[in-house]
């Protein structure tokens, strides 16, 4: 298993590319499947011990992946049962079935196991499964005491018609996920839209989900990342490259013997009527590692290493300033205004925040000739770029080309985006960033990492790396003065 830090995400339709090329240099698919469902079964097993496991298989290949890895973990001497949605409907899942030599037990019917396998459905979902009845057997009194049928089916297994009360396939898969100890997801949890991130059936919470050959958007973006559970990749020998990839640690350089306040970097941080937003910032940026900052503002209070000036054209004209965040506390009256024109005309890298979004023209923001890293919130987003169904990485794509600027679209799923379409999207935030100025504390942290001489994507993913760690470091309860101050020993510890 693979972490997926830094990993290439693709989706469906990019991995099925993927997968096609390797099949036209005479890889075939069941190859690919023996490979996926081996790589499965070998986990399962490691995790599974002595205790029964339950793959449940769909029609497609995922259900194929879950035949090849009944089978391989009978190999391996496991306690292993399987239970379809239905019959196999391509060929490699047919093929995949016929390798397992098991009963095959219906989806409706099937007891529960301490450890439960999901390869009902995986990249091919298309349509919410709620709808869909479990098959059952056609149990009439002759047929009570049905025989497997030579395939290895119980006769009669049929789809049908679902009634009042009969089981849907997601009221199984809870009931079986739910009697289970460990539930484990092949390539995704069933029910999860790949590439939109949308749970178009709730599925189960799982513990694992194993991606088979990429990781996939619906592993990462909100509600689907919140059912997968951890996420480890299996590599099943497909090559993956992507400009979509998996926030990692950034590589920052520590200061050196002929470091100094101006080397690590200048920031400057506008102040606007709220001085306590700003102050996050600038106290971010300096436990971020900034080397020098200002609050420009009539603003006052610790910590004395910060520069507190009166707001002024000719402060902001020092060509010391390495970065200039606006927006946090800064407010929408005509000084707010006054302030956002002074910065726009400054020609500093810009990190725009908070207030400043909702004042800004985003055709304003591609005219600059200076880097810009705008990080809107989803209300700030949808004020700034209007709403939209397309999922989170086209919209932020779309709107760092209509700005040129690296957009960070912050959410419990941050996506960052830069211009030329690079894609960095952060894992697992914590959800007790949901607390008042953590966004403050994020624009801090982006500013000084601008400011130390980055460029705009690695800053902004610098940034977003180290609000996330300092916040889980955090764990509970924590406020976003303890975030700024936490922020320290995130970066000290990269
Ligand atoms: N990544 C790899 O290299 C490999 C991945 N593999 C596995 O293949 C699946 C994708 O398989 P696919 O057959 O395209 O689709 P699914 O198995 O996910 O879905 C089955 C099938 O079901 C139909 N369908 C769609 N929505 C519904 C619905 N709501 N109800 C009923 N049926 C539905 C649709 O026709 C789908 O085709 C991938 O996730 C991996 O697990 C392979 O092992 C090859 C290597
Ligand atoms: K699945």
């Amino acid at each position: 298993m693979i972490d997926i830090e830094g990993q290439p995400i693709l989706t469906a339709a990019e991995m099925r590319a993927a997968e096609d090329a390797v099949i036209a240099c005479g890889v075939s698919v069941e190859t690919l499947m023996n490979r996926a469902g081996t790589a499965i079964a070998h986990v399962v097993r490691r995790l599974a011990g002595v205790n029964e496991v339950l793959i449940l298989c769909g029609p497609g290949n995922n259900g194929g992946d879950g035949y090849v890895a009944a089978r391989v973990l009978a190999e391996m001497g496991a306690t292993v049962r399987v239970a379809a949605l239905s019959k196999p409907k391509t060929a490699a899942a047919k093929s995949a079935r016929a390798g397992w030599s098991g009963v095959v037990e219906t989806l409706a019917e099937a007891k529960p196991a301490p450890i439960i396998v999901d390869a009902l459905f995986g990249t091919g979902l298309t349509r919410p499964l709620d709808a869909e009845p479990v098959p059952t057997l056609s149990r009439s009194p002759a047929d009570a005491g049905a025989q497997l049928s030579s395939k290895g089916y119980p006769d009669g297994l049929l789809c049908a018609p679902a009634s009042a009360g009969e089981q849907t396939v997601v009221g199984r898969l809870h009931f079986l996920a739910n009697a289970a100890q460990l539930r484990i997801a092949v390539d995704l949890p069933s029910g999860l839209g790949t590439d939109s991130g949308q749970a178009l059936s709730k599925p189960p919470v799982f513990n694992l989900t194993l991606a088979l050959g990429a990781v996939k958007p619906a592993h990462l973006l909100q509600p689907a990342a919140r059912y997968c559970g951890h996420i480890r990749l299996l590599d099943i020998g497909v090559p993956t490259t992507s400009q979509a990839e998996v926030l990692k640690p950034p590589t920052l350089a520590n200061p050196g013997p002929d470091a100094h306040k101006y080397t690590r970097g200048m920031l400057a941080v506008i102040a606007g009527i709220m001085s306590g937003a700003s102050d996050l910032a600038a106290l971010a940026a300096m436990r971020a590692g900034a080397g020098y900052v200002t609050l420009l503002g009539d603003t006052a209070g610790p910590p004395h290493a910060l520069v507190r000036t009166p707001f002024s054209d000719h402060a902001l004209a020092n060509d010391r300033i390495g970065a200039l965040v606006i927006g946090p506390g800064l407010g929408r009256d005509g000084i707010a205004r006054s302030r956002l024109e002074a910065a726009l005309t400054s020609n500093h890298p810009l990190i725009i925040d908070g207030d400043a979004l909702r004042l800004l023209d985003p055709e304003r923001i591609k005219a600059l000739k200076v880097p810009v890293i705008l990080t809107p919130h989803a209300g700030e987003f949808d004020a700034l770029f209007g709403k939209s169904d397309a999922d989170k990485i086209t919209r932020a794509r779309e709107a760092a080309v209509l700005t040129n600027a690296v957009v960070v679209f912050k959410g419990a799923d941050t996506v960052i985006a830069a211009p030329d379409g690079r894609v960095r999207i952060a894992q697992g935030a914590s959800d007790w960033l949901s607390t008042a100025g953590t966004g403050d504390v994020l624009a801090g942290a982006i500013g000084a990492m601008l400011a130390a001489g980055l460029d705009p994507l690695d800053a902004a993913c610098a940034g977003v790396w180290l609000h996330g760690d300092a916040a889980r470091r955090l764990g509970p309860a924590f406020i976003a003065d303890d975030l700024a101050e936490a922020l320290r020993s995130a970066r000290g510890a990269l």
